[in-house]
Formats: C-alpha cells, sequence, structure tokens
C-alpha cells in the first residue's frame, strides 16, 4: 500500500524524531536520499554525474535546506552546482555546507548563463501555500525548458487537496520524504509531479489519509474459492445495462462481470439484446437472485427503471452512466451500500458545477457525493478516486492513457460488481477493480492501442496473476 499523509500528520511525526535525533539527522537523511535521486536522474539523462550542472532554486525554509545540502553532496562529486536565493534568508547550516563544498549562491542572470542540466525546485514544501511568489514565478519562467527535480513537492501546489488553483512549478521527478502527500498522487497535482520517489526518513505515521494499492493489496483482497466453494457461494453478479440504441454496452458490461470472481453472471434486460449476450457468453444465465447488482450503462431511456428494479433487491449496487442521472428518484438509501461510478462529467451533473470544476478538484468533488449519497464513489480519470462516505480514501495509480476508449467504463462496471458479488465491500470492490481495469488495460496497451473489448480479455490473467502471489 502507498499511502499519503497530511501537512499536519507529517509534522506531527517529525516532531519526536526532530527532539530525539542528533540536530540536523532528519534533513541529512532527506537530502541525501534526494542527491542519490538527483545522481540518477542525471545519470539517466546524459549518462553521467561528473561535469554535470545542476542549479537550486532555494527558499526560506527547510525545503530550501534540503536542496542546499543535496546540492553541497552533488558538489563534493564532481557536479557543478549553483543556488539562486529566493527568500530573506536561507537555511543558515544548508548554505554553510553548500559554500563550504564549493557550491555558489548567484543572481538569476547568471544563473541563466550556468545552462544548467537539472534545477532543484527547494522553494517551498509542506509549509508551502498554493501559488509561486513573483520572483520564484519569474526564475522558473527564464528557466522554463530546463527539467525539473522537484524537493518534497513541486511548489506552489495545494498539499493537502491535490489541488493546482494557481501556478506551480511543472516537474519530472518529484522526490518526496518520510511519506507521500495527497498531492504527489492526486491529480491534477500528481501530473506535476512527474515520477515520484519516495525517500524513508523514519517516521512513524499514523493511519493515513489517502491509499493506493498496490499488487500485493489486491492479492491479498482478491476472495479465492476454497476447496468447498460452489457457484452460489462464490457469488452471483446481475447485469442490467444496454439497451436497443447501446446494446454492446450490455455486452462490455457482461464481459467485465465475466471476470471470474463471480460464480455466475445473470443478464436481464430486452430479449433481442439477451440473446446477443448469450450468444457472446453461454455461460450467462437470465433473471434470478444475486447478491449484486451492475447497473446503468449504455441504459439510455430504460436506466431508470433499471435503477429501480435493482435497488428493490436489496444488495449492492454499481450505479452507472444513465442510472447516475435517476439517483433522485430512485429512492436508494445507505442500506442499498451502492457504488457510484461517474466519469468527471457526470459527477459534475451531479453536483451542479461544469467538468472543469470536478477536474480541478476531483478530491473534493467526489467527497461531497459521497457523504451527499451515504455511497462509495468511484470517480473515473486518470488517477482513478474510491471515495468513502466515512471520509476514507483511495486512488489508482495503475492504468494508461489508452484506457480513455468508448466502453471502458461499461467493462469496469461489470467488474466492480463481480468483485462485489464475490463478498468485497464496496470500498474494496471499487478500488481493487479500479486496478484490475487500469493493469488489464496497461496489458492490453503492450501490444498497441486498446479498445474495450480487449481490455476485458486481460482481466482473468491479471487476476491469475496477482492470486499466484499470495
Ligand atoms: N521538519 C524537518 O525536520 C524536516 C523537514 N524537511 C523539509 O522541510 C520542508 C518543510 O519546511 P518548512 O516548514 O521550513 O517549510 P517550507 O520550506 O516548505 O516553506 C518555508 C516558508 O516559505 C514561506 N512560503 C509559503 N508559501 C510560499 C510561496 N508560495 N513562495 C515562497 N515562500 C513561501 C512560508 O513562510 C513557509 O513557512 C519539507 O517540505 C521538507 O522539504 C525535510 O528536511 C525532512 C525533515
Ligand atoms: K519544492
Amino acid at each position: 500500500m502507498r499511502r499519503a499523509h497530511t501537512v499536519e500528520q507529517v509534522r506531527a511525526a517529525e516532531q519526536p524524531l526532530l527532539e530525539t535525533q542528533p540536530h540536523g539527522a532528519l534533513m541529512a537523511r532527506a537530502a541525501t536520499g534526494l542527491a542519490v535521486a538527483v545522481t540518477a536522474e542525471l545519470h539517466r539523462r546524459r549518462g553521467a554525474t561528473y561535469g554535470a550542472r545542476v542549479l537550486l532554486l532555494v527558499g526560506p525554509g527547510n525545503n530550501g535546506g534540503d536542496a542546499l545540502h543535496a546540492g553541497a553532496w552533488l558538489a563534493r562529486r564532481g557536479v557543478a552546482v549553483r543556488a539562486v536565493a529566493l527568500g530573506p534568508a536561507l537555511h543558515p547550516e544548508g548554505l554553510a555546507a553548500f559554500t563550504g563544498a564549493g557550491g555558489r549562491v548567484v543572481a538569476l542572470a547568471e544563473a541563466l548563463r550556468f545552462h544548467a542540466d537539472l534545477v532543484l525546485d527547494g522553494i517551498v514544501g509542506i509549509g508551502g501555500s498554493p501559488g509561486l511568489r513573483p520572483d520564484a514565478a519569474a526564475a522558473l519562467e527564464a528557466l522554463s525548458g530546463v527539467p525539473v527535480v522537484a524537493v518534497d513537492l513541486p511548489s506552489g501546489v495545494d498539499v493537502d487537496t491535490g489541488e493546482t488553483p494557481l501556478p506551480h512549478v511543472e516537474a519530472a521527478l518529484t522526490v518526496t520524504f518520510g511519506t507521500h502527500k495527497v498531492a504527489t498522487l492526486v491529480d491534477p497535482a500528481a501530473r506535476a509531479c512527474g515520477r515520484v520517489e519516495l525517500v524513508d526518513i523514519g517516521l512513524e505515521l499514523p493511519a493515513p489519509a489517502l491509499e493506493a494499492l498496490e499488487a500485493y493489496d489486491v492479492a491479498r483482497l482478491l476472495p479465492v474459492p476454497g476447496a468447498t466453494a460452489h457457484k452460489y457461494t462464490r457469488g452471483v453478479v446481475g447485469v442490467r445495462a444496454g439497451s436497443s440504441t447501446y446494446p454492446g454496452a450490455a455486452l462490455l458490461c457482461v464481459a467485465g462481470a465475466s471476470s471470474g470472481m463471480a460464480g455466475m453472471v445473470r443478464f436481464v434486460g430486452p430479449d433481442a439484446v439477451a440473446d446477443r449476450v448469450r450468444g457472446h457468453f453461454p455461460e450467462v444465465v437470465g433473471p434470478g437472485r444475486v447478491q449484486a447488482w451492475a447497473v446503468g450503462s449504455g441504459g439510455d431511456a430504460d436506466a431508470e427503471a433499471m435503477l429501480r428494479d435493482a435497488l428493490a433487491d436489496d444488495v449492492p449496487v454499481v450505479v452507472d452512466a444513465d442510472a447516475l442521472a435517476h439517483l433522485h428518484h430512485s429512492g436508494s438509501t445507505p442500506r442499498h451500500r451502492m457504488v457510484l461510478t461517474p466519469h468527471a462529467g457526470e459527477l459534475a451533473a451531479l453536483v451542479g458545477e461544469s467538468r472543469e470544476e470536478v477536474e480541478a478538484a476531483p478530491l473534493r468533488h467526489a467527497r461531497r457525493i459521497a457523504g451527499h449519497w451515504q455511497a462509495v464513489v468511484l470517480l473515473k480519470g486518470a488517477r482513478t478516486l474510491v471515495v468513502h462516505p466515512d471520509g476514507r480514501a483511495r486512488v489508482n495509480t495503475t492504468g494508461t492513457p489508452w484506457l480513455a476508449t468508448a466502453g471502458s467504463g461499461d467493462v469496469l462496471t461489470g467488474l466492480v460488481g463481480s468483485l462485489l458479488a464475490s463478498g468485497l465491500d464496496p470500498f474494496d470492490a471499487a478500488s481493487v477493480g479500479a486496478w484490475l481495469h487500469g493493469e488489464a488495460g496497461s496489458r492490453a496497451a503492450e501490444s498497441g492501442p486498446v479498445v474495450a473489448t480487449t481490455i476485458a480479455r486481460h482481466l482473468t490473467g491479471i487476476i491469475g496473476e496477482v492470486t499466484h502471489r499470495m
């Protein structure tokens, strides 16, 4: 599990270490980890460290201190290092170490003539607020085009929300300390981080503000059938999706539901659509009892009835696409244990905002809707979010931009339905589903552009690999 903590949590975790460990020990760990990551980055970009040129942008706080100590470390290993001061005074010990190792603090004009291979953003870290002060903005503007390594975080992002309401650093690599922050995992700030590397500085941390599942978490969560399993104990998932306008959505949702995680898949819909479904999936059966429903994908005018009928069963329901618009009159209650699976446009319609507004603050808006409906919300995007009404949140880090393809979401809806039927709770079903779907998309993309059918086709293989890890 990757875990992200808030600024307050990080500061609280640092406090006992600052009190008990030798002065500067924590910063030395952070700065050394940073310098090692910068060395690797220089190797990647130019094949060698010796003779490389690194420019530090140094703000007034400890984030600048990290940059200066890392600069000293690099200077001692043959890297030419310069620093531009952005603030009234720099971290005194960092500055002494830096100049002692041969580093020089220069004006911006001289820094531009230096032609740096890399810029280190040590402007602000967890002490920063959104936006950049004019001197920092001007320096970054003048240096545009030079790759940036962000120290702890790209300066200017909102650390605890992942929002980027104001100008900020765009990094190629972010070296973050102690734990992830919401901003290193959640868009739009995560996009500004580039690649993220975590340096362990020995913090003892409480329950995280946000988590990201990794393969071994998924392996642990996936229910593997026991020796005495039969198809009903493994759970039955029902699909109500597709319409005469969008019959393909029924096939794709059933394809996702046929992940193999449920013991049986039922399809309920018009005969013409049901015939096509059974033509493709002979193992799919008709109406009957289910342990979870997946409803709404391509449901068009039938979506309202699909949702109402599914909710009448008192089992968990995945509510997708056209069905989301009918939540208001559906009579849903928290007891229905719903998973809502909107994309940004659909969430925007639910909250009465523009799509851009949702994309600028996806976590905030997903939380709002999760609270309003007392349901788990899976907000689809490059970094899909899964938010529980009790405040827990996960972000998905698998996947590829190729997943942005028609019908991809229909497969996900069916897959989450099958995971619910197999016994996962809505929060786990949604986050495991998003992880598997992303991984299947990435696997499909290895052999070229992806269509929804090929995502579904890769699901069983991915599940097989993950469960064999245990
Ligand atoms: N506390 C510790 O011992 C450790 C801290 N570490 C580093 O220390 C950082 C936090 O240090 P600080 O608490 O000193 O805070 P920062 O260095 O993040 O920020 C310093 C100050 O900059 C000012 N500032 C805020 N927004 C600004 C903006 N947009 N432009 C310019 N200046 C702005 C504020 O006055 C703020 O207090 C972490 O992000 C990490 O890099 C690491 O060295 C690990 C150990
Ligand atoms: K920074």
